[in-house]
């Protein structure tokens, strides 16, 4: 079973507010619907925000920690993130990948301690049925602090970790986890060995950029990639392309 997540930054233009990037997007459906017909089975989907959502969310001074009760607020947040896994649907489906919404507003929560609980029997459910699930960045109800956000990367971990994933890929707008000299860091093992070299998005983001992104994948048992579109075929089709992240 492969948990994918497509970055906001790579399928929009994250620096203008609700626009998408048709060219990656359409790169990266392409890709998906290829690796299906070689023969990849049980692919569950996440995408993340990129110009859709991290700017809304912004606005009303929402993070993952931060949370809102004001239900306007938090349809404006949920709905640009809606409307973003419409765009992303309907490529995946002019490509012919029976591909099938999951929000995870609807789903999930997370406790008074923010830990995520996100059940996964409908996913599970759907893989088996034949479908290809797609999940993404959203808000989500969050005991003690009205809705927070939920981040792609937050949810390919716990979708991962449920679902006991084999192969997990984060594909985003570069290449793999970046040094000092911008050279692709082959493998992360631990935290410390990188922390000094891992920022934040360039762009708006509520949810942390690539420091998230390693600490959450250093959590999990299973490895995981991240590296560009570029890599995406390569991943799909067997390869560690990019940077491996392996805490084992
Ligand atoms: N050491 C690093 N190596 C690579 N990228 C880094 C590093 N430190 C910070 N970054 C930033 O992290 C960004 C990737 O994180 P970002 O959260 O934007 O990706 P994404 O998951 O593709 O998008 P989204 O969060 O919208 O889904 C890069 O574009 C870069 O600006
Ligand atoms: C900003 C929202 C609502 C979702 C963010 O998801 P991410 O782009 O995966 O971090």
């Amino acid at each position: 079973m492969i948990v994918l997540k497509l970055g906001g930054s790579v399928i929009t233009d994250k620096d203008r507010p609700e626009t998408l990037d048709g060219e990656a997007l359409e790169r990266a459906a392409d890709a998906v619907a290829a690796a299906l017909e070689d023969g990849v089975e049980d692919l569950v989907i996440v995408h993340g925000g990129g110009s859709f959502g991290h700017h809304n969310a912004s606005e009303h001074g929402v993070t993952t920690v931060e949370g809102t009760r004001d239900a306007g607020a938090a349809l404006d947040i949920h709905g640009a993130m809606t409307t973003l896994n419409r765009f992303v649907l309907s490529r995946l489906l002019e490509c012919g990948v029976e591909a099938v919404p999951v929000h995870p507003f609807s789903a999930g929560h997370r406790d008074v301690e923010g830990d995520l609980e996100l059940p996964t029997g409908q996913v599970a459910t759907l893989l088996g049925e034949g479908f290809v699930p797609v999940l993404h960045g959203d808000l989500i109800a969050h005991a003690g602090s009205g809705a927070t956000v939920v981040s792609g990367d937050e949810l390919v971990a716990e979708l991962a970790r449920d679902l006991e994933a084999d192969r997990i890929g984060l594909c985003s707008t570069v290449p793999g986890v970046l040094d000092d000299d911008d050279a692709v860091i082959d493998r992360i093992a631990a935290y410390e060995d990188v922390a000094g070299v891992l920022g934040e998005s360039a762009a708006t983001d509520v949810t942390g950029g690539m420091a998230a992104k390693v600490q959450a994948l250093l959590a999990l048992e299973a490895e995981a990639s991240i590296f560009g579109l570029a890599d995406l075929e390569a991943f799909l089709a067997g390869d560690e392309p990019g940077t491996t992240i392996d805490s084992s």
